[in-house]
């Protein structure tokens, strides 16, 4: 059945020690964060989002980057095997959470690693980027996983970003949006919009054909809005700085069954 639930996890007290790959490190105020994210999860509300709050797991600077730890397809959720270590023990809270809310429970198991962040769905077909965070056997075990419940799986490389929805996410149309510089090959997604930022790229569809987007990209929210999409704008600076993007402070739960 259709749901509107989505999961959140609020920051620890450890999160400015986070790991920081591809940008400099900066300094985390970790009160601003704190406000950040309730601001974000407040805009969820918002519009009509039941969040749910993973159990905190404050030994864990990244935890409130849930998105990493499970992938939901279906009423089915692939708890993941985060590809940096740090992040393993992550996963223990996030698949308590899934399993009370009745969905199934499957997972990556080694060798295999995958992070959320690596997996865009659009419709059925699934995108998985194979890159730092994500494996071949990652991948080969979401294709195992998912493409007996009907999902197309596309494997697509990712080298220059995080994760592939560092570099893409998509419109509700399913309009592939990304920062040509963060993205290895465009031509691999079927309709493409080149944005003019690299967070312009991260955007969390809310329903209602509006998109929750961070602040920090202005002119793509006004390319979007001259398109006649909704933009709600959030500030999340402080997670940025860790390479944190809207899309991974959120997992939604569209179709549960309970
Ligand atoms: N899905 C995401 O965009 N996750 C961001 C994770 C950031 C975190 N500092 C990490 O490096 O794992």
């Amino acid at each position: 059945m259709p749901s509107k639930k989505a999961l959140v996890r609020r920051p620890g007290p450890r999160l400015a020690e986070g790991l920081v790959t591809h940008i400099e490190r900066e300094k985390v105020d970790v009160d601003r964060a704190v406000e950040q994210w309730e601001a974000y999860v407040e805009a969820l509300r918002a519009h009509d989002w039941e969040t749910i709050e993973v159990e905190p797991a404050d030994d864990c600077p990244d935890s409130v980057f849930v998105e990493d730890t499970v992938v939901m397809y279906r009423n089915v959720a692939l708890i993941t095997r985060p590809g940096a270590e740090s992040r393993r023990k992550e996963t223990p809270g996030v698949e308590e959470a899934v399993a009370s809310l009745g969905c199934s429970v499957n997972w990556i198991w080694e060798p295999g690693t995958l992070d959320g962040g690596d997996v865009l769905k659009i419709a059925d077909t699934i995108y998985v980027g194979r890159g730092g965070r994500t494996n071949t056997a990652g991948v080969q075990q979401v294709r195992a996983a998912f493409e007996p419940l009907g999902a197309r799986v596309v494997a697509v490389p990712v080298s220059k970003v995080l994760h592939l929805k560092s570099a893409v996410t998509a419109l509700p149309d399913g309009t592939v949006l990304g920062h040509i510089p963060s993205v290895d090959r465009p031509s691999l997604f079927p309709g493409f919009l080149s944005v003019p930022e690299q967070s312009g790229a991260h955007v969390v569809l809310l329903g209602g054909g509006k998109l929750l987007m961070a602040d920090s990209a202005p002119k793509t929210a006004e390319l979007l809005t001259d398109l006649g999409h909704e933009v709600v704008a959030v500030d999340i600076g402080e997670f940025e700085k860790l390479e944190g993007c809207v899309t991974c402070l959120s997992v939604r739960l569209r179709e549960l069954y309970a």
